[in-house]
């Protein structure tokens, strides 16, 4: 499951390419082996229906060409006829039974791979570029089911035809067929020179629309800050270079694919031209007991096998790219999630005890370590804050205690339970947050608040929005959706949703990072005695940059640069006149001067 690397010539089949293959008969497949024999059945009909066919019309074509009976002609067409009505039928069934198991498979397929991106940690979405993901979900999938449930199939068809036929041709006229098999190694090499430009193209055209569709989601997502800075133009030439090298590569791709089939149609003239000969000489020459139905037959019977060995042809094509999209929405499954339950982790802890950090380390990026040695402890049941500088580690702290991320060392006590020893589903629930980036769904806002707790009855969530000052706006909007990522919201509405869901799941930990940061000073006023009685009794540790808003706080505790420098309630900071008092006497003076 390597990153494709153009340039290298790579086997056609790689060992990654068989075990990927195995992998996905193993998963999707293996389980439909019954009614995948049924189809192999069916296919196989399919071909004695042309074998009989062949055999009919040889002997039609005696009874034209030796004057025989009228009747004879006449069964003839009948039970042609006939066999056209079962090979039809048959032909109907296949693709019914494999259509049916191929959108099991990408339903399956779909259903596992949006399982495992579930369990990935947020350092993964945050390196990934969204359209690699929905390239994975959506038409990596839908490729490789169409493929297997109606590109594999005909293929088997195909080739049962091929060998059925051929079986017939080389048993009624082994020398004939002989001659014919002269254009085979032409064929395989122009064969292995389509597949190995396929797969180097597919690789970089999948690469291409990867970036073409974060792109795009980019752009969307984006539009109020392109319009504001007129910047219409870049984006329509970013989206541009992205459609025009995806035409490139498309092209490349397709038009090595296209030179199969004149190929196999100058093969198959060859052969046409050599059978009329040789078969001609044969029938005229003595020393051959060949009749003209006989090779007449022969040819209607190359004319059956070329069609379908055109098919295979292509189909080897697709193959190759196929190939390259398994590999690559199995590239999924190489990410695996570091954040895990520990064996036999607890399910139960002292919510309310304290929250302690030893020692930790902490580094985004190992150039940059962020926390070196850090020690912190917050008060169960009180109300701590985390002020600094922006960028001095505040909400990666937030982060670190809901193992959105792990410490590299130290460690992190939730009472005496070291937080790696809790399962994370139940540490995770034991938390309320507010925080900086609020994600808001195109849903109405009382669904958005719900969000947090789908179980709550309705006069819980009144009473959230009320608490959060947004119950009117409930009222006036109704069920009307707020638009994608609440783009119809104002910031403090969105903060206010954010505060409200916070009310309503009411879990034992509550996490403001910037939660009022966006309201009005009269409204903040009023959440703020709300919010007062929710951290009553809960652990609170709170991220402001607004220190008058913090002062209440029974510690707070002062950031810069990931290290810790003060600590201590409002009043003692100010008395030590260090980096806590000169923030707040720099906004106290901006509010004054104001
Ligand atoms: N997901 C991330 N990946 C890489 N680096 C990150 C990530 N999140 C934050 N950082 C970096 O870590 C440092 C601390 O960020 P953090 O968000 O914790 O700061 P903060 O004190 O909360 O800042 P602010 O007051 O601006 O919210 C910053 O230098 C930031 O660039």
């Amino acid at each position: 499951m390597s990153e494709p690397k153009p340039t290298k010539r790579q086997p056609l089949y790689s060992d990654a390419d068989k075990d990927n293959l195995r992998w996905f008969w193993r998963n999707y497949l293996r389980k439909h082996s019954g009614k995948l024999l049924i189809v192999l059945g069916l296919i196989l009909v399919q071909g004695l229906v042309y074998q009989q066919f062949l055999a009919m019309t040889e002997s039609g074509l005696r009874v034209i060409f030796e004057a025989g009976a009228m009747r004879d002609l006449i069964m003839v067409c009948i039970v042609v006829f006939l066999l056209f009505t079962v090979r039809g039928i048959v032909s109907f069934l296949a693709p019914m039974i494999t259509v049916k198991i191929s959108n099991q498979a990408i339903y399956e397929m779909r259903r596992d791979l949006i399982g495992h991106l579930m369990s990935l940690d947020l350092a993964y979405f945050e390196r990934t570029k969204s359209g690699e993901i929905i390239q994975k979900l959506v038409t990596q999938t839908q490729q490789i089911g169409v493929f297997v449930g109606l590109g594999v199939a005909n293929a088997i068809r195909d080739a049962v035809t091929v060998i059925v036929v051929s079986g017939y041709l080389i048993w009624k006229n082994p020398l004939l067929f002989a001659s014919a098999v002269v254009v085979l190694p032409f064929i395989i090499v122009v064969m292995n020179f389509v597949s190995d430009r396929v797969k180097k193209g597919q690789a970089e055209a999948e690469q291409a629309l990867g970036n073409y569709m974060n792109g795009i989601e980019e752009t969307v997502n984006g539009m109020r800050t392109v319009k504001i800075a007129s910047q219409e133009e870049v984006e329509k030439e970013r989206l541009f270079t992205g459609t025009k090298s995806l035409r490139h590569l498309m092209n490349r791709v397709q038009i090595t694919q296209a030179l199969v089939l004149p190929s196999i149609d100058l093969s198959s003239a060859f052969v046409y031209v050599l059978v009329i000969g040789g078969g001609g000489y044969m029938v005229l020459s003595p020393n051959f007991d060949v009749d003209g139905a006989a090779i007449i037959t022969f040819l209607l019977g190359m004319v059956m096998v070329f069609d379908p060995a055109r098919l295979l042809a292509q189909f080897f094509g697709a193959l190759q790219s196929n190939l390259v999209l398994l590999d690559r929405v199995r590239a999924l499954y190489a990410e695996t999630p570091s954040i895990n339950d520990a064996p036999e982790a607890k399910a139960e802890f002292d919510t309310k005890g304290d929250i302690t950090l030893r020692n930790i380390t902490f580094s985004y990026d190992p150039e940059q370590p962020l926390f070196d040695g850090l020690n912190m402890s917050f008060k169960g049941g009180h109300v701590s804050a985390i002020v600094g500088a922006t960028g001095s580690g505040k909400t990666t702290i937030l982060s670190l205690l809901s193992r959105l991320y792990d410490v590299q060392s130290g460690e992190i006590t939730f009472g005496d339970t070291p937080v790696r020893d809790l399962q994370v589903a139940r540490l995770r629930g034991a938390f309320s947050v507010v925080a900086q980036d609020i994600v808001i769904f195109n849903a109405s806002i009382w669904d958005n608040i719900r969000y947090v707790n789908p179980d709550a009855t309705d006069e819980d969530i009144w009473q959230a929005a009320e608490n959060a000052e947004i119950a009117d706006l409930v009222r006036r909007r109704g069920d009307t959706p707020v638009g994608p990522k609440g783009a119809q919201l104002s910031g403090g509405q969105k903060q206010r949703i954010a505060i409200a869901r916070a009310f309503l799941r009411d879990a034992p930990i509550l996490l403001l990072d910037e939660a009022t940061s966006a309201l009005d000073q009269a409204t903040e006023e009023r959440i703020k005695k709300a919010l007062d009685r929710l951290t009553k009794d809960k652990t609170t540790i709170v991220v402001a940059h607004r220190l008058s808003s913090i002062a209440h706080a029974d510690s707070i505790f002062v950031l810069e640069s990931g290290q810790l420098v003060e600590q201590g309630k409002h009043e003692d900071l100010l008395a030590q006149k260090g980096l806590y008092a000169q923030l707040y006497q720099a906004q106290k003076k901006g509010y004054d001067e104001k």
